[in-house]
């Protein structure tokens, strides 16, 4: 790690007082590697070193090249951070906002847990970060997650009083990734959690009218700066009075927040892990349902003719959602979602596939989201095959298949669908994220 800002040192001497150099002999140790499995794969797998008190946590590191990370069966995130996750815990059914999504660590975790119902609306205001977090969602392979590329102010015009719960894992002063990110300390400066903590508090203004009536906002940094955290959830209470703070329980080496003892707070030398703040809030006003106008399938007749056979031919079990066209692209969005044609999408749902001269051709990010029981035709490959797959070669066959689309599946995950031909698998893994394992 870089040497620490003198004004940094000084700042956490003053405020953790005898406790200050178990922190800063802390920041000297390595990162803590962890991943999160997936719980929407069907085909599971055993993993050591499971994170005590969570469902899905472990610590160790898995590589981006893996099977088990390209088909989504895993997914990297250091531990502090999987607690945020799961101090959302959304229930079945509910409507999320992933506020600030990308890489996508929070959006996966709720779609472990909403367990493909509901919606999440996974946002992100930088449109070269949406990228990856496309990708990172696709892999996942839930079906009810539309991603945006807005600002909060922009959302808010189309889903006012309509999230059940709203994750905003702020842009913050990064301090606790020092140890991951010598970036971070390099950008550090004294002035710039009270710069941060303007920000965070502009777009929890722009943010707090699309929470439902009753609804649930978490609230989490990767920094230790008071000024980010307790000092903005006052903020927010006492300019809000319908909001009040909830209690987190404090596993795993969390400490209360200062001065807001219902917050969590992790620090290296407590708990294993980087640095996070956490604060869940309730509006406290009665629960109402807010209608607003809904968005409309906009298939031609062929169109939906093409699809329909595809999926008659092809899946096991219809799919549950609104049909929408984006160009020559077919998506799927979940049911309940208001217009979203003032919206600047990345993801409008799950890309289906797309139509090409009076034929269907099913999408990479379908042959991800099915489980295999859902298709009536898939082939297993093995590692040497995938290997050779995601390189962009084609896969010879001993056995003999009719020609076709078949999702293919390694380790018993899909990785898309691919088309038989003869005695060979023709190679549709996409050209952007291909590698040599
Ligand atoms: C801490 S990161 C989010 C990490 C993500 N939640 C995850 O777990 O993978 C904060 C995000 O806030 C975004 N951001 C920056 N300025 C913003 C703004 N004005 N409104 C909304 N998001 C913003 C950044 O682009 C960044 O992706």
């Amino acid at each position: 790690m870089k040497i620490l800002p003198d004004a940094f040192i000084q700042k956490y001497q003053e405020l953790l007082g005898q406790e200050a150099a178990a922190f800063f002999a802390s920041l000297k140790e390595e990162p803590v590697p962890a991943f999160r499995t997936n719980p929407l794969k069907k085909s599971q797998q055993s993993f050591s070193c499971t994170i005590p008190n969570t469902d899905w946590g472990h610590y160790g590191k898995i590589s981006g090249k893996s099977a088990e990370h390209v088909t989504g069966l895993v997914y990297s995130q250091e531990p502090a951070a999987q607690m945020v996750g799961q101090a959302a815990a959304p229930k079945k059914g509910m409507r999320v906002l992933d506020l600030a999504a990308a890489p996508g660590g929070k959006s996966t975790h709720i779609l472990s847990y909403l367990d493909n119902t509901g919606i999440l609306v996974s946002n992100e205001i930088s449109s070269k970060r949406c990228k990856s977090l496309v990708e990172n969602i696709e892999r996942f392979g839930a079906q009810n997650v539309v991603v945006t590329n807005e600002s909060a102010q922009n959302l808010a015009k189309t889903f006012r009083h309509y999230f059940d719960l709203i994750v905003f894992d702020a842009p913050c002063s990064g301090e606790g990734m020092f140890r991951k990110e010598p970036e971070a300390v390099r950008n550090w400066q004294d002035s710039l959690p009270a710069k941060c903590a303007d920000l965070q508090k502009q777009i929890l203004r722009e943010a707090i009218p699309m929470l439902a009536y009753g609804g649930q906002l978490v609230y989490s940094t990767c920094t230790w700066s008071p000024e980010e955290n307790e000092e903005v959830v006052s903020w927010l209470l006492q300019e809000y009075d319908y909001l009040d703070i909830v209690e987190l329980p404090k596993l795993n080496g969390m400490t209360e927040g200062i001065g807001l003892p219902e917050a969590a707070r992790m620090y290296p030398h407590r708990f294993k892990g980087e640095g996070q703040f956490i604060a869940k809030i309730k509006d406290n006003r009665d629960e109402k349902a807010v209608s607003l106008p809904r968005g409309k399938s906009n298939l031609t007749r062929e169109e939906a003719q093409l699809w329909q056979e595809f999926a008659a031919k092809h899946l096991k079990r219809p799919l549950k959602g609104l049909l929408q066209t984006f160009g020559a692209n077919l998506y799927l969005l979940p049911d309940g979602l208001p217009d979203l044609s003032g919206l600047k999408i990345a993801r409008n749902g799950l890309h289906l596939g797309t139509f090409k001269k009076k034929r269907f051709e099913p999408s990479f990010a379908l042959g991800l989201a099915l489980p295999k029981h859902d298709i009536e035709q898939s082939i297993e490959i093995d590692i040497e095959q995938f290997k050779r797959y995601v390189s962009g070669d084609i896969i010879f066959l001993t056995d003999t298949y009719p020609n076709g689309w078949y999702q293919l599946c390694v380790k018993g995950n899909g990785l898309g669908f691919a088309k038989v031909v003869g005695h060979t698998i023709k190679n549709y893994f996409p050209k952007g994220l291909r590698f040599y394992a």
